[in-house]
Formats: C-alpha cells, sequence, structure tokens
C-alpha cells in the first residue's frame, strides 16, 4: 500500500516540479514570507505554461518567454527545480537591474553541469564575479580587443578579408564554410598568430570548431535536467538517460586540450623563432621579463600563464560563432531583401567611386546605410537571444517586488529587441530605423548595440572587435558581390524557408544563394581577378 502512496507522490512532485508556473503563482503568493517590507516575489509565468514546451516549440524559448511576458508582464519570477529565474524582457527593467544595479546583478551562476562536472567554473564566462581572476580576465580581453589593440587587429581582419573574399569568388557553393574559415581565422592569428593553411584538414581548426559547436548546442542555459534535479549526478554512466555523464566527461577533455595545446604551440614556434606576433606570443614575452616568469601566481588566481590561456581561449569560444552567426545571417538576408542591398551597395558605389580599393573600417562614418544594415542585421535576428545568465549575490527590491539572492537573472534581448513600443513594427528588417536624424529628420531608433552585446559587467568585451569585424566584412561583400536567392532547374527563383535556430547562440539553418561578382570592382583584387557573370551555388 505504502508504495502505492509513494508512487503517487513522486508523480505529483514530478508533475508540481516541470510546472514553472504553478510553482511560481504559489510562491509569489507566499512572497510575504520573503520578505520583512512586505514585498512580494514578481509574478510567475502565465498558467499552463511548460519550460519543457517552450524548449520543444522550435528551440527558440525566447519567443516563448517573450509571449509569457505578454500575459505576466516584463519581469517573471520562474522557478523550476532547485532553479528560480528572473526573466527580463524590458530595455528599461534591463538598464534598472542589469546595468545601473550591476555590482549584484554581473555574477554567473554554476550549473552542475558546466561547473562540477566539465569544471569550466575557470573560464572567463563562467569565472565569479569576485574570484581575483575576474578581474585579470577583463583587463587582458580589453587591451586585446578593445580600442587600444584596433590597429593589430584591424591589420589581420583587412588581410582576412581578401581572402575571405577570394574563397568565395572560386568556390561560391562553400560560403558556409569560408564565413567559418574567415571568422576562426581572424581570431586565431590575433590570439596565437596561427595562419590556416588548408581548412578542410586542419586539425586544430576542426577540434576547436567541435568545442564551440558542442557549447553552443548544449550550453544554454536550462538544457540539462540534473541542473534543476542535482540528485540526478549520482545516477551511474549506464543508467538510462545518465548520457550527460558522456558529454561532460569529452567536453571537459576538450577544455583542457583548448586551453593548453595552443599556447604550448605558441611557445615551439617562440623555440624555433618562427612565433607571428600575437596575444599570447605577447604575454609570454612579457612573463619572460617579469621577475617570477611564468609560474607567478595572481593572487590565488592560478598562474599567470594559465590566466591568458583560458583568456585566449575565451577570445575564440566568444568571437568566432558570434561573428559567423551574424555573417550567415547577412547572406540570408540579402537574399530576401534585394532593394536594401542595393541601396547599400549604391551608397558604397558613390563614396568609393573610383572602385580601387575595398571598405575600411574608417569608412563607417561615410556609409551611414551600410552601417545601419550591419546593426539591423544584428538587431533582427539577435545573435546570442538570451544573452547569458547572471545570477544575484544579494536580495533586491525592485518596484516593490522581492527578488531573492542567488536568483538567476536572464536578459531576454529578442524580446527587447522586438519590442515594438522601440521598434515598431519590430518584424520587418529595415536598415533605416538606425540612419542618424540628419538623414532621415527623426531620430534613430534605440541603438540595438547597447542590448546584443549584454549587460553591466558582463557585457561582452569583443563588441568593438566584433562590430569592426563586422562592419569591414558586410560592406566589401556588398562593395563586390550580388547576393542572389537560389534558382531553381527552370531557372526558377526557389522558395526558402530558413527558421533561426536554438541554442546559446542562434544561426540560421543551412540555406544556399547565389554569389555573383558585381561589374566594376575587379580592380580591387590585386591577386585574383573576378570573374564577370553568374555563378550559380
Ligand atoms: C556579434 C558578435 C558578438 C555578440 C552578439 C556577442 C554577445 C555577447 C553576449 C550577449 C555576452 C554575454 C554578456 C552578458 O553576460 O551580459 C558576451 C560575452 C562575452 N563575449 Fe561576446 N559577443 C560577440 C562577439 C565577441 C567577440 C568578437 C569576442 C572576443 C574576441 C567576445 C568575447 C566575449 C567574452 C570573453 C564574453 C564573456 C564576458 C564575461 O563573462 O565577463 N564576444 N558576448
Amino acid at each position: 500500500m505504502w508504495l502505492s502512496e509513494i508512487i503517487v507522490l513522486f508523480i505529483l512532485f514530478i508533475v508540481i516540479s516541470t510546472r514553472p508556473a504553478l510553482i511560481s503563482r504559489i510562491k509569489s503568493l507566499f512572497g510575504l514570507k520573503y520578505h520583512g517590507s512586505g514585498a512580494r516575489l514578481p509574478p510567475g509565468p502565465p498558467f499552463g505554461s511548460s519550460l519543457a514546451n517552450a524548449r520543444k516549440n522550435g528551440a527558440r524559448v525566447w519567443e516563448e518567454y517573450a509571449q509569457w511576458a505578454k500575459e505576466s508582464g516584463p519581469l517573471m519570477y520562474v522557478t523550476y527545480g532547485r532553479t528560480s529565474l528572473l526573466l527580463i524582457s524590458s530595455a528599461k527593467i534591463a538598464s534598472d537591474l542589469l546595468n545601473k544595479r550591476s555590482r549584484i546583478y554581473s555574477d554567473r551562476p554554476s550549473t552542475i553541469m558546466f561547473g562540477e562536472l566539465i569544471g569550466q567554473d575557470q573560464t572567463v564566462f563562467r569565472t565569479p564575479l569576485n574570484a581575483s581572476r575576474f578581474k585579470i580576465y577583463r583587463k587582458l580581453i580589453a587591451d586585446e580587443v578593445g580600442g587600444s589593440g584596433e590597429q593589430r587587429y584591424v591589420k589581420v581582419m583587412e588581410e582576412q578579408r581578401d581572402e575571405f573574399l577570394s574563397m568565395l569568388k572560386d568556390n561560391p557553393e562553400g560560403f558556409l564554410t569560408h564565413i567559418k574559415t574567415n571568422a576562426a581565422a581572424i581570431i586565431l592569428r590575433v590570439s596565437y598568430g596561427y595562419t590556416i593553411k588548408d581548412p578542410s584538414t586542419d586539425a586544430f581548426l576542426a577540434e576547436i570548431q567541435e568545442y564551440v559547436q558542442a557549447l553552443s548546442s548544449e550550453g544554454s542555459f536550462g538544457k540539462w535536467l540534473v541542473d534543476s534535479y542535482p540528485l540526478l549526478k549520482y545516477l551511474p554512466t549506464w543508467f538510462p538517460g545518465a548520457s550527460f555523464h558522456t558529454f561532460a566527461k569529452e567536453q571537459r577533455k576538450r577544455n583542457e586540450r583548448l586551453v593548453r595545446e595552443p599556447k604550448e604551440w605558441v611557445k615551439e614556434q617562440m623555440k624555433k623563432g618562427t612565433a607571428e606576433p600575437s596575444f599570447v606570443e605577447r604575454m609570454l614575452r612579457r612573463l619572460e621579463h617579469e621577475e617570477e616568469g611564468v609560474g607567478k601566481r595572481e593572487k590565488g588566481s592560478g598562474t599567470m600563464e594559465e590566466l591568458f590561456g583560458y583568456a585566449a581561449a575565451a577570445l575564440y569560444v566568444g568571437g568566432a560563432d558570434t561573428t559567423v552567426a551574424v555573417v550567415m545571417s547577412f547572406f540570408l538576408l540579402m537574399t530576401q531583401y534585394p532593394t536594401i542591398q542595393s541601396r547599400a551597395q549604391a551608397e558604397i558605389d558613390g563614396w568609393i567611386s573610383s572602385h580601387d580599393r575595398l571598405p575600411t573600417s574608417a569608412d563607417r562614418l561615410h556609409l551611414p546605410y551600410t552601417f545601419a544594415l550591419v546593426k539591423e542585421t544584428m538587431r533582427f535576428p539577435p545573435v546570442v537571444p538570451l544573452g547569458l545568465p547572471h545570477r544575484l549575490t544579494d536580495d533586491d527590491i525592485y518596484e516593490g517586488m522581492f527578488i531573492p539572492k542567488g536568483t538567476t537573472v536572464i536578459g531576454n534581448i529578442w524580446a527587447i529587441l522586438h519590442d515594438s513600443e522601440l521598434y515598431p513594427d519590430p518584424m520587418m528588417f529595415d536598415p533605416t530605423r538606425h540612419l542618424p536624424q540628419d538623414i532621415t529628420g527623426r531620430p534613430p531608433q534605440p541603438d540595438p548595440l547597447d542590448y546584443t552585446f549584454g549587460f553591466g559587467r558582463r557585457a561582452c568585451p569583443g563588441n568593438q572587435f566584433a562590430v569592426t569585424s563586422l562592419f569591414i566584412t558586410i560592406s566589401s561583400l556588398l562593395a563586390v558581390f550580388d547576393i542572389l536567392p537560389p534558382l531553381d532547374e527552370l531557372g526558377q527563383v526557389k522558395e526558402m524557408n530558413v527558421e533561426h535556430g536554438g541554442g546559446t547562440v542562434s544561426h540560421p539553418q543551412t540555406f544556399e544563394c547565389r554569389i555573383v561578382p558585381r561589374e566594376g570592382w575587379q580592380a580591387v583584387f590585386g591577386r585574383f581577378e573576378l570573374e564577370e557573370g553568374v555563378v550559380q551555388t
């Protein structure tokens, strides 16, 4: 008899604990208990909503959360398992909490999966706010990819851009591979001075792409049940449903290799005297001249060598896949919005009327529509739609609502960038939203770059690097190519219905396009001649 009762209770527990709406309502109802001031918890999600459903719905949970916000309001408190989430869907609240109160809103939650099982809490992305290495990481990265490193990295970006255009011209059907290779090539040269010779056989490139791919698809918040129900971690590896152990083991190994191997490679090159200038090479040289050298410990944070190993890996992990997603979206959008493409091309043709050079980052001021197009490409399908989770380190009260210490806070970047009060007609792709007032006679809509890179002390340190790289890439592509929809056997435009996938970084699914060299720009390529005519992918 008692066994059947236990089974019923267990089922009841599972049902209740997987209904965030129910749990959050119950907590909200008894919210008075949480804080002496009488403040209640923020409202829960609408009745009937479930995270499991949200995940099922094409995996684009950000849209589901935005839908919930329409009913429950832009600040929601959701509980499932042992995790409490604060979901923010408005720019004002994100700014009030994540930016203005960033002192207490900038920690990272440590999850069972990535913290305990994989051991990634040492990495830049997951390092706690109060760890002394956090400040060291941010400084190392800011010096490398912030404003002061600009001259160095712009040179690399422009050289790799030439290579990218050349690959597209020679093999347009491989454009998706070329996009990935270009992004990886820039970061690998900046970080390690490593040049990819043949992307199809480069083992180092393959390894880090595999790492980033796994992180992007498997690392989104709420993905692993073990994070909500920690007891699951004790399941033996052979137990049905315990395959998360296998992923954890593999990802831990990949993580260790990513931090160690490229750094060792740079050391070898330095010994041989063949090292190219790079972040790691500069750091190693700097340490050689310091008293205690590479073994010096930074206030209990690990040796300086370990720290910049992690910082260099973060450049790759943070920078490569994100810029890939934007450039992929750009290609897709150009096949769908030919008049927008033509307007940007006309602007570039007008500014560089001699057609004897490609656009550079210095041209941004003179190409406002093209820059607005870059911004709209980052608004329309935001790259990291839910940002990365933050963790609140103190109890807080906001507009009469109580937010308990330890809550995981998610800024729904997608919801903010599709808020019709900020961006009227948000599902329309329209770069003119971002044009300056002296061109349109009305103020531009809020700058999407203020949201797309996240918030507060955790905001993306690679934002400047990313925008410069994207402007150079996108303006140069527009200058020399027309990007057109694919044709079927009868020469008719093929219907395309391309969705953006889920995961931490959201990419469009695979698609086709035609990449056609534009007349008049051949002179810019010294090394290779653009052929005239249509290249069908
Ligand atoms: C389109 C390009 C990019 C987008 C949309 C993007 C977006 C983001 C977002 C949303 C975050 C989380 C911020 C938060 O927690 O509030 C982040 C963090 C980060 N990004 Fe980026 N990023 C991009 C490119 C880059 C590049 C090029 C680099 C480096 C070269 C980079 C390095 C990082 C690092 C290291 C962090 C972790 C910061 C921390 O935890 O303190 N990102 N990025």
